[in-house]
């Protein structure tokens, strides 16, 4: 079976580690936020961006939407914002991914939905990359609602408790034939240098 795509592009975080909004921090003059746009376009049928009020006048889009977080749940972290946009968006999968990885590409995406796509019993499809889980950039289907409503509810904002609590598969990064440079997560400064700058990336963008 197959059905429609939703991106969810996460943006609403606080980036206090970093000090400054990740979503615009750059990589080969691109900022995160188009990259990840870049990867989700390529599987989803529609792609929605969850952020902040104060940085929604700062992305720089073109028909792609925007959306704040779920006034019951704001500052409850990314399953606020995932859940949020289930809500307001119907579709059958919802492709996640952060403003944080931005070597996350059209390869991950696409193969994480087919992979979705095979398994129609799982609920939630997560990459486990050498022995690490990203369930941020990760498949979760239309089933998650209710259980992502009652953990923010309870105050639950652990991703962890969403995937204890829901059908999940785990994928590795040979089930799905990727690269496990792909997920790596900037969070600070320092991994910043490490992984960006003077790295940067020949043959990107294509
Ligand atoms: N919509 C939304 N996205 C969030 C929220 N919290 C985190 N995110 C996003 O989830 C991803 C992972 O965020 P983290 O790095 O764990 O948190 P952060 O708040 O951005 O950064 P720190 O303050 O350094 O922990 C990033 O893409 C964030 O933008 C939230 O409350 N709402």
């Amino acid at each position: 079976m197959n059905g429609k795509v939703t991106g969810i592009l996460l943006a609403g975080g606080k980036s206090s580690r970093f000090g400054k909004p990740k979503a615009f921090a750059k990589l080969n003059n691109e900022p995160f936020y188009k990259r990840a746009l870049r990867a989700l376009h390529a599987c989803c049928d529609g792609i929605v961006i969850v952020t902040k009020e104060d940085l929604i006048d700062h992305f720089d889009l073109e028909g792609v939407p925007l959306i704040t977080d779920d006034d019951r749940f704001k500052g409850q972290g990314p399953l606020a914002g995932i859940y949020s946009v289930m809500k307001e968006y119907d579709s059958h999968i919802y492709v996640v991914v952060p403003c944080d990885t931005p070597f996350v590409d059209a390869n991950v995406t696409t193969e994480l939905v087919k992979y979705a796509l095979s398994v129609p019993h799982a609920a939630a499809v997560v990459p486990e990359i050498e022995g690490r889980k990203h369930p941020l950039v990760a498949v979760y289907k239309r089933g998650c609602i209710p259980v992502l409503e009652r953990l923010l509810k309870e105050k639950n904002n652990k991703v962890r408790a969403l995937l204890d609590k829901v059908q999940t598969v785990y994928v590795t990064e040979n089930d799905i034939n990727v690269s496990p440079q792909c997920f790596i997560n900037i969070n600070s400064q320092e991994e910043y240098r490490t992984y960006i700058d003077g790295k940067e990336m020949e043959n990107d963008g294509e």
